[in-house]
Parts: C-alpha cells; sequence; structure tokens
C-alpha cells in the first residue's frame, strides 16, 4: 500500500462526523435554554453543584483523555511493547488518594476554585501563582490536544485540515460558551462512548482482518511487544515499573487530585459522597480506555509488522502511523472511518473543552473576582461566558501556531502535565501535609520546582536534538559537561511530576523553617490534612496529638468571616482523621 494514497471518505463517514458536531451543539443548546438557562456562575461554571457521580466520572476520564491518548497509546505499544500498561497500576493510588485526601478538603471548603485552597492556606501571592501556573499549563496542553488530530487526519486522508480544526474548535467553543459546565459535562459523557466505541470499532476489525485473536496473538509474541515486568531501578529508564506505576501516581495526583479540570467536577457534586464515588468509579473506565489503547497497537502491530519494519526509521512517520494503518484497515467499509475520525475528535473536543471551562473558572473566580469591584451576578456570567470564548478562539491561535513535535505525541503532552502539574501538586501537599509550611515557603518551593521540571524537560529535549542537530561541538560539550548533568538530562519524563513536587516540597519546608514556620493556631481550619497521623497510626494517641493531628468528630461551627463549615475545638483544630 503506497503512503502517498490518500484515503477518501464515503458520503457515511462525513456524516458521521457531522453528527458527532451536532449532537455535541444540540447538548450545549439544551443547557443553554433549560434549567436557569445559565444566569449564574454557581450554574455556568459549577452546574449548581447538583451533578450525580455517573456524568461526572465519565466527565473526569474524558478531560484528560484526548486524541493523544487514543493516538499515542497504540503507537507506544506498537513501537515499544506493552510496557506502558504499567501505568494503570499508577490509577489505584492515583484515584485512591483525591478521593480520601484531597476531595475531603477542597470539598468541605466549598471552593470554586482549587486556587481558592492556597489564598486559605497560604496567602493571595500563593493563589495567583498557582492559577497562573495552571493557565499556562492548560493553554499549552489544549494546543497539542486540537492539533493532534486535525495534523494526523490530514496527513493521511486529505481531510481538510483547518477547515477541521475550525469546525471542531467552534462548535466546542460554542457549546462550552452557551451550556457551561452542564453541557460540558454531558457532552463529555456523550464523547467518552464513542471514543470507546471507535476504538473497539477498530480492534474488532483489526482482529478479524488479521484471522483471529490466536493468530494476532502469536504474531505480537513473535514480535515480542509482550514486554515482562521491567523492574530496573535506573530513573533513565524510560519505561518501567517504577517510572510508569509510581512516577504515574504523580502525575495522577497532579491530574485526578489538585487539577482544576477534575476539581471543579468533584465541586460540582450534590454531595461529597457523590464526588468520593466519582472517583472510584473513573477506576474502571480508566482501566478500560488503557487497556483499548494497548490492545489496539498490538492488533496493529500484528496486522501491519511487515509494513512497519519498512517506514518505522522515518521519524516522521510515527505521529501519524496509527490514523495512516487504522484507515487502511477501514476503508471499504463505509462509516467506519468516520467513527474513528469521530472517535478522534470526541478525545480532542472533550478535553479542550474541559480546558475552556476550567481556564474560564479560575481567570474569573482566582483573578478578577478578587480584584474587581463586586459585579452582578449577569455580570459576573456574561464575564465567564466571555472568557470561555476567548479562551477558545485562543486555543485555535495555538493550534495553528504549535508544530507536532517530532516524538510521540503522547510523550509531549505527558511531559507538559508533569512539568507543570508537578509543582502544583507540590504546593498543595506543602499546605495540606505540612501545618509548619507558609506562604514564602510555598511561593519559593513552586518556583524551585518549576525550574527544575523545565530545566531537566527543556535539557532533556535539547541534548537528545542536539545529538542529531547541528549544534556545534563547543555548545553540545558546555551543554553536557558532566555525565551528571547527562544523565540528570536523560531522567524519565515519567518523573518529571514526582520529581518537580518533592522538590517544591523540601524547599517550600526549607524556606519556611528559615523564616519562621507557621504556628498551628495561625492555619486556616480545614485546610490541613493529618497525613502523619495517618501514616503514624501505631504511634499512642498522646504522641499522635503532639503532631497536632486530633480525634475526628468536632463539631461544626459557621466561622463568621469566611462563611466556611470547618471543624474547631477549643484547642485545636480537629481534622479529618
Ligand atoms: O491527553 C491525553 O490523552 C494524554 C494525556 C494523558 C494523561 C494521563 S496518562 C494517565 C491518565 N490516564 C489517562 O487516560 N489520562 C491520564
Ligand atoms: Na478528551
Amino acid at each position: 500500500m503506497d503512503p502517498s494514497v490518500q484515503k477518501h471518505f464515503t458520503v457515511v463517514d462525513y456524516v458521521i462526523f457531522a453528527l458527532l458536531l451536532v449532537a455535541s451543539m444540540a447538548i450545549g443548546l439544551y443547557y443553554a435554554l433549560s434549567g436557569g438557562r445559565q444566569r449564574t456562575t454557581q450554574e455556568f461554571l459549577l452546574a449548581d453543584r447538583s451533578m450525580s457521580c455517573l456524568p461526572i466520572s465519565l466527565s473526569l476520564i474524558a478531560s484528560f483523555q484526548s486524541a493523544v491518548a487514543i493516538v499515542g497509546v497504540p503507537a507506544e505499544v506498537f513501537v515499544h511493547g506493552t510496557q506502558y500498561w504499567f501505568i494503570g497500576c499508577a490509577y489505584i493510588l492515583g484515584l485512591l488518594i483525591p478521593a480520601h485526601v484531597f476531595i475531603p478538603v477542597l470539598y468541605r471548603l466549598r471552593l470554586s476554585s482549587a486556587y481558592q485552597y492556597l489564598e486559605l492556606r497560604f496567602s493571595k501571592t500563593v493563589r495567583i501563582c498557582g492559577t497562573l501556573t495552571f493557565i499556562f499549563q492548560m493553554v499549552i496542553y489544549m494546543a497539542v490536544c486540537v492539533y493532534t488530530p486535525a495534523l494526523a487526519l490530514n496527513a493521511v486522508t486529505g481531510f481538510e485540515l483547518w477547515g477541521t480544526v475550525l469546525a471542531t474548535g467552534l462548535v466546542c467553543t460554542l457549546y462550552t460558551t452557551i451550556g457551561g459546565l452542564k453541557a460540558v459535562i454531558w457532552t463529555d459523557v456523550f464523547q467518552t462512548v464513542v471514543m470507546f466505541a471507535g476504538q473497539l470499532a477498530v480492534i474488532v476489525v483489526g482482529v478479524q482482518q488479521t484471522g483471529g485473536v490466536s493468530e494476532v496473538w502469536n504474531k505480537v509474541w513473535e514480535g515480542n511487544r509482550i514486554s515482562g515486568l521491567n523492574l530496573n531501578p535506573d530513573p533513565t529508564e524510560r519505561h518501567t515499573f517504577w517510572t510508569l506505576g509510581v512516577g504515574g501516581v504523580f502525575l495522577m495526583l497532579s491530574l485526578y487530585g489538585v487539577n482544576q479540570a477534575q476539581v471543579q467536577r468533584y465541586l460540582s457534586a450534590r454531595t461529597e459522597k457523590e464526588a468520593v464515588r466519582s472517583c472510584y468509579m473513573v477506576f474502571p473506565s480508566l482501566q478500560l480506555a488503557l487497556a483499548l489503547g494497548c490492545v489496539m497497537g498490538l492488533v496493529m502491530f500484528a496486522r501491519y509488522f511487515s509494513l512497519f519494519i519498512r517506514l518505522v526509521h522515518q521519524v516522521y512517520f510515527r505521529p501519524r502511523m496509527v490514523i495512516y494503518f487504522v484507515m487502511d484497515m477501514l476503508q471499504g467499509l463505509p462509516g467506519l472511518p468516520g467513527l474513528f475520525i469521530a472517535c478522534l475528535f470526541s478525545g480532542a473536543l472533550s478535553t479542550i473543552s474541559s480546558a475552556f471551562n476550567s481556564l474560564a473558572t479560575v481567570t474569573m473566580e482566582d483573578l478578577i473576582k478578587p480584584h474587581c469591584p463586586p459585579m452582578t451576578e449577569a455580570r459576573a456570567t456574561m464575564v465567564s461566558k466571555a472568557l470561555a470564548l476567548s479562551y477558545g478562539l485562543l486555543c485555535l491561535a495555538m493550534a495553528f501556531l504549535s508544530h507536532l513535535m517530532a516524538d510521540s505525541v503522547l510523550q509531549v503532552a505527558l511531559k507538559i502535565l508533569g512539568m507543570v502539574g508537578g509543582p502544583i501538586l507540590g504546593v498543595f501537599c506543602l499546605g495540606m501535609f505540612f501545618p509548619w509550611s507558609n506562604s514564602i515557603g510555598a511561593v519559593a518551593g513552586l518556583a524551585a520546582g518549576l525550574v527544575v521540571a523545565f530545566w531537566v524537560g527543556i535539557g532533556s529535549i535539547v541534548t537528545r536534538t542536539s545529538s542529531v542537530s547541528s549544534l556545534s561541538s563547543k555548545c553540545q560539550n558546555v551543554l553536557i559537561a558532566t555525565s551528571g548533568l547527562k544523565r540528570f538530562y536523560s531522567l524519565s519524563y515519567m518523573w518529571y511530576s514526582g520529581f518537580s513536587c518533592i522538590t517544591v516540597i523540601v524547599i517550600g519546608l526549607i524556606i519556611s523553617f528559615l523564616t519562621g514556620p507557621m504556628k498551628e493556631e495561625d492555619v486556616a481550619p480545614g485546610t490541613v490534612f493529618p497525613l502523619l497521623g495517618k501514616l503514624l497510626w501505631f504511634v499512642p494517641e498522646r504522641v499522635r496529638k503532639r503532631l497536632c493531628c486530633v480525634t475526628p468528630l468536632g463539631h461544626t461551627v459557621r466561622n463568621t468571616t469566611k462563611g466556611n463549615p470547618f471543624y474547631k475545638s477549643q484547642n485545636c483544630f480537629y481534622y479529618y482523621c
């Protein structure tokens, strides 16, 4: 099959793709014209805190399962084998800790934005730093998510590239702007179903065309794509059980524990129990999404092994390889290419709509409201909608600017999420688990974490490309002067979030102790989680009291200044033990 042959679509395919956009638009319109008709920020940004656990859990999946994973995971397994599947082990702690640590603290403070927590626990400065870091992270991540499917499609199917980006980007911006969080959550539900259906279709057709499951298994086994348990402790090895299973926990915590897009969904739950339940329900669906991606990679390997050997050395080929093979596999089956395109764009739409909405929320709640004269509810909602619209248009502009990086899109997305998500996770951990930390320590820690993350992230790109690019040898020598630095740059990207998170905590504690640690009575009630008390459960009660983790059952008193219910006793703050 000649790579230059562009795959053409039948009418059915275009209809299916158009149906995806129409259905998403219809859901947006429905929520614009029903309920409170999106007239308050409580409804527009938090769905009136009325959501139940099922839609929330599917929307939690959709927020960070974009076309990048749909294209990237099969490509990863196709080229490197099933080692990546071990990231599934990170989902256990990666969802249990958010369910039992982050959700209780953040939900009971009845926040609108995750970064309000940083002001309650530290100061306004820390809140603003956290908000700006989040905005930076999501704008870049959005660009990768919207560009990936469009570019891959164009390269393989002649699908009009910019027309697609514009069409999906505008539809997404529209339904997010008019329908608010309710529309974003319910379109996420619909789009998650489309995502699973598209991947399943490719797997079924691929197995059938390869000659059955056993045939696939034989080819996959022959090509030793089934990776064993790699327990190599070397942190520079890209994918091992440790980088994926342990490093992946930090990545999951930065996304499912403290990322505004996910926290906003927890806060939109009608009760705390619903929020915790939605976190539990994410686990099976996330494992299913991971399994579908890995199996799709294996089936494609079995189906195209011979061709792959010929083409794999063309680096440009990687990001488009999956689409290319899928389009070849599905051609002649009218409707299936359209379903797969719809699946790709469902991934992109559901991720960028969550990003628009969370970006509009934090900009409104953390940057505008606290610094502008109080505005009427109607005006605040209008501004929030304008923000969602402008972030949508910004994302489209970014997509036109960004160029798909040479290596796998999955790796690029995980690097961005790791490099920026890790430091933000670190600041939240510093605040929740270390009562002594103060706001100077938090700001210094965040800065140190970001510096370290970008140093290793950018260093890894420069040194890797410098080995192939025309960088002068002197420059190369300077860059990787010592082998230690070389090893530092070759740290697996799966450790970026863990490494930067720990840097934030260490630096944050040191600076806090140097500038005068916070006293227990100064810590805002309800903002600290007794991690030490939990971990030292075997230590006698009186010793634990000294560690300031008091027994539970504090009675709720309404604090007039903060307006938040919190647990307080006469001499010490009660924690959730
Ligand atoms: O946008 C994408 O799909 C790529 C980013 C994936 C983010 C992480 S990886 C672990 C967890 N599982 C998912 O499906 N997404 C998140
Ligand atoms: Na998505």
